[in-house]
């Protein structure tokens, strides 16, 4: 039987929520509990307005009437950080993306090619959204590097090969069934994704029993959850966590993912390593994971991140 029927709420809103202060080292704790049960938490964050709320998935819902010929230029060098537009087994499904979205040019260069007559307040609204997302995801990594007591300058050095990229993603209605998977059910293959969802819900995410659980949209709460790269990075004390979108009923559905991403190679601490956690992988280059992930062989192994870095006994 599952006791893990509701998922932790942890509050990043408090006043003296800075590193020293009682609620800090509190606050330490329920992260890295919450990923090492869930894999996932809903964070309260009140710092994103209401209103701002309002303004970017206003925003989000412009973007989608643009052409198609105009969402197309949304492109990446890397997979999955461009346009994707409905597939074979998302026919529902279409999302674009920021790469580099704390990077005011970044949020222009996209506005630019979107609504080449220009769109007003789309940077301003994105910049602050992205801004205060990232600090969301400074803030809960860099607890979680402290409650694993593992000195903070290499919490620095991972950050520092750090990108966000904003992905505003669209799930039309299905004409016949209100049952459909709109996303079916997988890890992200970064480091940690921020789920926004706004007025209509579907969120699901699975926990180590394999119930789901849903996760209703509510006012300033976000869903923060580990990706393949933090499983690694962790040894596997947290485990990336499996999610899905279903049963948004009959209206289309806005959502919004702020994706950490890491560019470069990283080891599992040596502090995450000892004699009931021996080291499960080899050194991890997140990119090439990714690039990996795309190939035949990754589709047919049952845990690709073991496949492409795992320590063979
Ligand atoms: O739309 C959502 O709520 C989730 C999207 C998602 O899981 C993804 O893009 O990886
Ligand atoms: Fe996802």
């Amino acid at each position: 039987m599952s006791l893990l029927k509701e998922l932790p709420i942890i509050n990043f809103s408090l006043e003296d929520l800075k590193p020293g202060s009682s609620s800090w080292v509190s606050t330490c704790k329920h992260v890295r509990y919450a990923l090492e049960e869930y894999g996932c938490f809903i964070a309260l964050y009140q710092q994103v307005s209401p209103q701002l709320m309002d303004n970017i998935f206003a925003q989000c819902r412009d973007l989608f009437q643009v052409p198609l010929e105009n969402k197309v230029k949304n492109t990446s060098e890397e997979p999955y950080r461009g346009y994707i537009g409905p597939k074979p087994l998302m026919p529902l499904y279409e999302g674009m993306a920021i790469d580099n979205v704390t990077c005011p040019q970044e949020t222009q260069k996209f506005r630019d090619l979107m609504w080449p007559q220009g769109k007003p307040k789309f940077s301003e609204i994105t910049d602050l959204f992205a801004k205060l997302l990232a600090d969301l995801e400074h803030t809960v990594e860099k607890m979680l590097f402290e409650s694993f007591q593992i000195p903070q300058e290499q919490y620095e050095s991972l950050a520092s090969s750090n990108t966000h990229l904003l992905r505003f993603l669209k799930y039309r209605a299905p004409e016949d069934s209100d049952t459909i998977v709109r996303f079916p059910s997988h890890t992200d293959k970064n480091l940690t994704t921020i789920v926004v969802q706004h007025d209509v819900g579907g969120l699901e995410v699975r926990t180590k029993d394999g119930d789901w659980i849903t996760v209703e949209p509510a006012p300033s709460q976000f869903l923060f959850l580990a990706g393949d790269g933090l499983q690694v990075w962790s040894n596997d004390r947290v485990k990336a966590c499996h999610h899905r979108v279903k049963h948004c009923g009959d209206k289309t559905r806005y959502s919004l993912g702020m994706f950490t991403f890491n560019n470069g190679v990283f080891q599992v601490p040596k502090e995450l390593v000892d004699e009931s956690h021996p080291l499960l992988y080899n050194q991890f280059d997140s990119r090439g994971f990714i690039r990996f992930y795309s190939t035949e062989e990754a589709k047919k192994a049952e845990f690709p991140i073991k496949t492409y870095c795992g320590v063979k006994n």
